[in-house]
């Protein structure tokens, strides 16, 4: 049984849908992305995951838990952190992991998080003092630190240095291999393609598509991508006409296509047949940044 199952979901702000008819399943201890556009639904989705907002219809279930009607119950054993949160401004880091400690029956010693999260000479700093990313970093610190079974990060990284980032990747990943599940709401591809087991792309309030970070990327955008200058045009039809061909992007005398090997190779046919020289020849395997544009552009069109 999946522990958390998110059915027609419906939320509606001002006459407007903000959610609309989102489902999906997430299975205990997978991490699970939620990926979107701005304003595409997610955080109130997660929201009514954690039990903060009230669906207008569908039916939301954590481990078989209504999260607004077994909120107390729920709050046991599901850590979350927000999009956007405040502390007391005098609060002192350390009196901060002190407090959320005590809110639950068997918390995680908080000093190797706070080391892991890179706090420990922060403990006696107060909330108002800390920057943006040392806040965040608390934040995720507290959204663990009752050594919850189902854990939501919504924007984990944003506002993190690049070292801070990848060392919360390494932590977020030690947390699903010690079994938890993790409900993750990113903008950042990257951090979405290295972490999570499966994505649901959310758009206007919908779920444009929900794979593993290569199923997104092999259905939505080719496998690979070749970009090159040729050293004279070519036929436009001829390029069009490439097998497996996903799309072909013009820009400033640059050509980018987007297909398969089989594609690749075809170009490459092309190129000889008319004695044409490719400059500055890149192959690479798509990203989920090319699948992210597509799906969501697919959905607008
Ligand atoms: N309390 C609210 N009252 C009215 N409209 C709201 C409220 N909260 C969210 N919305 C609207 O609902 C839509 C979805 O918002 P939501 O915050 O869920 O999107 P999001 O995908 O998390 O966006 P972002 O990536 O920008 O954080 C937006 O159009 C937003 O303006």
């Amino acid at each position: 049984m999946p522990i958390i199952e998110v059915t027609g979901l419906r939320k509606v702000y001002g006459g407007r849908p903000a959610v609309d008819g989102v489902s999906f399943a997430v299975e205990e201890g997978e991490i699970f992305g939620i990926l979107g556009p701005n304003g595409a639904g997610k955080t109130t989705t997660v929201e009514c995951v954690e039990g903060l907002r009230v669906p207008d219809a569908g039916t939301v279930r954590v481990n078989g838990l209504d999260p607004v009607a077994d909120r107390d119950e729920l709050t046991r054993f599901l850590g979350a952190q927000l999009q956007e949160s405040q502390l007391q401004g005098k609060l002192t880091v350390r009196e901060a992991l002190e407090l959320y400690s005590a809110f639950y029956p068997s918390p995680l010693e908080w000093r190797p998080l706070a080391e892991r999260l890179g706090l420990t000479e922060k403990l006696r700093t107060r909330f108002a003092d800390l920057s943006g990313g040392q806040k965040q970093r608390l934040f995720i610190a507290l959204a663990l630190i009752g050594g919850p079974r189902i854990v939501v990060l919504d924007e984990l990284t944003t506002g993190l240095d690049p070292r801070a980032r990848r060392d919360t990747w390494t932590l977020i990943e030690e947390v699903r291999d010690s079994g938890v599940t993790v409900l993750l709401v990113t903008h950042f591809m990257e951090e979405a393609q290295r972490l999570c087991d499966r994505i649901a792309v959310i758009d206007s309030g919908r779920v444009a598509a929900l794979d593993t970070p290569g199923g997104l990327i092999r259905r939505a955008a080719g496998n690979t991508v070749i970009s090159f200058t040729p050293s004279q045009a070519l036929d436009r039809t001829d390029l069009e006409g490439l097998p497996e061909l996903d799309s072909v992007h013009l820009q400033s005398g640059r050509i980018t296509i987007n297909g398969t090997d089989t594609t690749v190779n075809a170009v490459i046919s092309l190129l000889a047949r008319n004695q044409i020289t490719a400059h500055q020849l890149r192959v690479v395997d798509a990203t989920l940044d090319d699948a992210f544009l597509d799906l969501t552009e697919k959905q607008e069109s």
